[in-house]
């Protein structure tokens, strides 16, 4: 296989063969070679995904059974010689074709444009400068420039490499990071590899496989992963084959009975025909993809980008939100603004500790260091580096040997607790001492009561180290002499408590996730006025089983000094207790819990992998923007629900009422082609419901699809409008003794008015006249409407089989259309209130 690891001949190669194989120097490619190897190498994207042309999409259109039936029957009214259905049918499928595929083409566009403006870039170097490009233009040759927080590109040979950590999680399911050198013993630490990660360090990657040539690239095709559906578009999916099942059904049941009554004929396989297309929601894929490209526009116009679309679902629905502390409730603007001893007197000699750690330690920098730094470099400019151990979220610790006239000194920061757990002795007016019990809990106390204050604290200690050592282990922090603390600010966000509070009003619940000390936490909830309720530790959830976690994250607010892997596994156990979880984080720890959440959040700022693993990227940090996107997903969710309400009760109860009238009347109750122009004309009215507003109160609480609730208005709304149709018939039949085509006249005209009219009163709980369509809504259906009885009414109609209706039948007809009206509005009520209490019991097999 191409590309499988260890096994390309370049990953044996020394450096400069492998830039010899690969045509390739040490200063990169250039543009235009780089340009060529694109050409003719292809992107560098793990699948190469199917764009489907526009003529291979029509064709696909074309190979729809529901639209082969139709050509069929166009074909059998050509040949025998019905030109006016052949003319119309082809028409109609033409029409629906390329009205399906404008709007989706549109939508696509809007949302890879989306994409694009939030894809991960890489540093390549080309013409000897750096440059930061789309990932999926990386070429063969290429030479990357990687850092702590990126993702890797592409597989390559690791050029240079300092104190690079790489998670390969993604090729081996191993969540502790490796190590990788330039020099390394064996191949596998000296290449680097698509899609792993660089938690600590630096690197520059000679590039020796792109696409589906790396090793990712070929999981990923052998996977051919696609997302799983939601709950929604599973739900929508098993809603639109029930309705498939009970059509497919009716015209059988309708084509044997017109066949035993009047034979083998032309039209009634026509009427057929027809009254599939008519029952069957065939814009429903349309309207669905259509509404969720538009709720996607207008959600990056609140600076919310979404990468996966079907997200917007889950962010509709979603009632928990975790999220992480620094940048989200805290401005991220950390400064150091005391360096204190063990008894908390201001001590220079701790902040020369600190800033010799921070400036000469490698791997992964944080906020932290920058702020310890802020002033200037090293405090004392005559040490020098030895080896390091970089900071990592488990440890919580970063050392560093330092070296000076031959004698070399450890210096160790990180979390207090981590420091001080590894202290033996502590530095007391310049004297050092052996820690006793009490004089570990003063420091703990001091810890406790700085955390409360709100400040962040970093200890440092340090003790003398064999200078001849050439590799730090965690083993070596031990018998350390503690000498003090730095205490940081980081500013509470001022506008996070509002944010917050409409979160809430939202129904969505708030969590923070933090690595963070408890006191710190505890006082940033209690500045911002967050009632939370209960606290873990990462000690405790450490000694909790799955079941045990899951059966107390609901009621646990506040999480703090957790790991990277307790994050993934709180959003777990909290997806496991049935709640549709957010997960909102910007650093490399927060990567695995941002995947495992049903709605990944990260931010514009955040680190590759972060942003990589989320399927919404906010363009501000800021609580408040979720709370705007939130709404536009539960708007989103709110039209589409309004399309499948319209569907399933007015146009389909229409259809069927056809269907069985068809059954006893000694003609068709409609002609084939009035049943198509009705399915095209209702088709276009709707156009418009991606574009309409939603009620305050179907934005207020979490949305969810719910088979049930489906269900229950179709047989709430469904006999309303089959007893009006039965009207209808009736009059039609014994007062006006209607004639086939006066009868297939009126019927066409009232189905068509009372099926548009009724979106007015169907899309919202409320009184219709309280709740103002969209006026494009307006527009289509209205439209529609007009057309519809343009046609039927006028000199057009005849071309259609319509006759002009004698002006009380007409009467007539508005009556029972305008009674129809007025009782779905009083009824729509009990059709939309459906409490869990008075849930419908529905058989097993509907609910998937
Ligand atoms: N560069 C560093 N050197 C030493 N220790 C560090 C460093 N960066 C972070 N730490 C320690 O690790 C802890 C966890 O890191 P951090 O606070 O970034 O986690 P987090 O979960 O992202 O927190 P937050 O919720 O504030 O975003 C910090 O509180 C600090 O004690
Ligand atoms: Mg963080």
């Amino acid at each position: 296989m191409a590309g499988t690891a260890g096994h390309d001949p370049i990953f044996k190669a020394s450096i400069d063969e492998a830039f010899k194989l690969l045509g390739s120097r040490r200063d990169g490619l250039s543009g235009d070679e780089a340009a060529a190897r694109l050409k003719r190498n292809g992107p560098n994207l793990p699948v190469t995904s199917i764009r489907r042309t526009l003529a291979a999409k029509a064709l696909r259109r074309l190979a729809d059974p529901l639209v082969a039936i139709l050509l069929i029957a166009a074909f059998i009214s050509g040949v025998t010689g019905d030109w006016q259905s052949f003319v119309v049918i082809v028409v109609i499928v033409l029409m629906s074709i390329v009205l399906d595929l404008v709007q989706e083409q549109k939508a696509e566009k809007a949302v890879d444009a989306l994409k694009r403006s939030v894809a991960v870039t890489a540093t390549v170097r080309r013409d000897g400068a750096w440059l930061a490009i789309p990932v999926q233009d990386v070429v063969k040759g290429d030479v990357v420039h990687l850092a702590s927080g990126d993702l890797v590109p592409a597989d390559g040979l690791v050029l240079v490499a300092q104190q690079l950590l790489v998670n390969e999680a993604v090729l081996t399911g191993e969540t502790y990071a490796v190590e990788k050198r330039e020099a390394a013993a064996s191949d596998h630490d000296r290449v680097l590899y698509s899609g792993t990660s660089v938690v600590g360090g630096e690197a520059d990657l000679l590039v020796s496989a792109t696409g589906p040539a790396t090793r990712f690239g070929a999981i990923a095709a052998s996977l051919q992963e696609r997302e799983p559906p939601t709950a929604f578009e599973t739900g929508l999916h098993s809603l639109g084959m029930l309705i498939l099942r009970l059509t497919g059904f009716l015209v059988l049941f309708v084509l044997l009975t017109q066949l035993w009554r009047h034979g083998l004929s032309v039209e009634s396989f026509l009427f057929a025909v027809a009254l599939a297309v008519g029952l069957t929601p065939e814009l429903l894929p349309m309207v669905v993809t259509v509404t969720l490209a538009r709720g996607a526009e207008r959600m990056s116009k609140k600076k919310v980008v979404v990468k996966r679309l079907s997200a917007i679902h889950d962010l509709g629905s979603m009632d928990i939100l975790c999220t992480d502390k620094t940048g989200t409730l805290t401005e991220a603007r950390i400064a150091l603004v005391d360096r204190i001893d063990a008894d908390g007197q201001s001590s220079q000699r701790v902040e020369e500790l600190l800033r010799r750690n921070s400036a000469l330690i490698g791997g992964m920098r944080s906020a932290l260091d920058d702020a310890i730094l802020a002033n200037g470099g090293l405090g004392d400019e005559n040490w020098a580096k030895g080896c390091d151990l970089p900071f990592d979220f488990d440890r919580r610790r970063a050392s560093v040997m330092t070296l000076r006239d031959g004698k070399a000194e450890l210096v160790t920061k990180g979390a207090p607790e981590a420091i001080l757990a590894c202290c033996t002795h502590v530095e007391r007016n310049g004297a050092i001492v052996p820690l006793d019990e009490a004089g570990r809990s003063r420091i703990a106390a001091m810890f406790e009561q700085k955390g409360s204050e709100g400040f962040r604290l970093l200890a440092v200690a340090y003790r003398p180290i064999d200078p001849t050592i050439s590799r730090l282990a965690e083993a070596d922090e031990h018998d350390l002499v503690f000498a003090g603390c730095g205490v940081f600010l980081d500013p509470p966000k001022a506008s996070a408590k509002d944010a917050i509070v409409s979160l809430r009003k939202a129904g969505i619940a708030l969590k923070i996730i933090s690595g963070d000390a408890a006191p710190v936490v505890a006082h940033l909830v209690q500045s911002l006025d967050i009632p939370a309720k209960g606290m873990l530790t990462g000690e405790e959830i450490e000694a909790m089983t799955d079941a045990a976690l899951a059966s107390r994250v609901v009621d646990t607010d506040l999480f703090v000094r957790v790991s990277p892997d307790q994050k993934r596994r709180i959003v777990l156990a909290l997806r496991r207790r049935g709640h549709t979880t957010g997960f909102l984080g910007d650093g490399i720890n927060d990567a695995p819990a941002i995947h495992a959440a049903d709605v990944g959040l990260s931010v514009e700022g955040g680190t590759d992998v972060a942003r990589e693993a989320a399927d919404i990227i906010l363009l501000a940090t800021d609580l408040q923007v979720i709370a705007d996107g939130v709404a536009e997903g539960r708007r989103t969710f709110a039209n589409i629900m309004k399309y499948v309400r319209m569907g399933t009760s007015s146009n389909f109860g229409n259809m069927l009422s056809t269907a069985l009238a068809s059954l006893v009347l000694p003609f068709l109750p409609l002609a084939p082609l009035q049943i198509l122009l009705n399915n095209l004309l209702y088709d276009l009215s709707e156009i418009g419901i991606p574009f309409d507003r939603a009620d305050e109160e179907e934005l207020a609480t979490p949305k969810k699809w719910d088979m049930g609730q489906a269900l229950h208005f179709t047989l709430v709304m469904g006999p309303l409008s089959s007893l009006f149709d039965l009207t209808t018939f009736a009059v039609l039949i014994f007062v006006f003794k209607a004639s086939a085509p006066v009868f297939q006249t009126a019927w066409f005209v009232e189905s068509i008015l009372t099926q548009i009219l009724v979106i007015f009163v169907i899309r919202t709980a409320k009184p219709f006249w309280k709740s103002r369509a969209h006026p494009i809504l307006t527009a289509t259906s209205l439209g529609a409407l007009a057309v519809s009885l343009g046609i039927a009414l006028s000199g057009i109609g005849a071309f259609f089989g319509f006759v002009s209706l004698p002006l009380p039948l007409l009467g007539a007809i508005v009556l029972i259309s305008a009674g129809y009206l007025t009782l779905a509005e009083i009824i729509k009520r009990f059709a939309f209130a459906v409490s869990s209490g008075r849930r419908l019991h529905h058989p097993a097999f509907l609910r998937h």
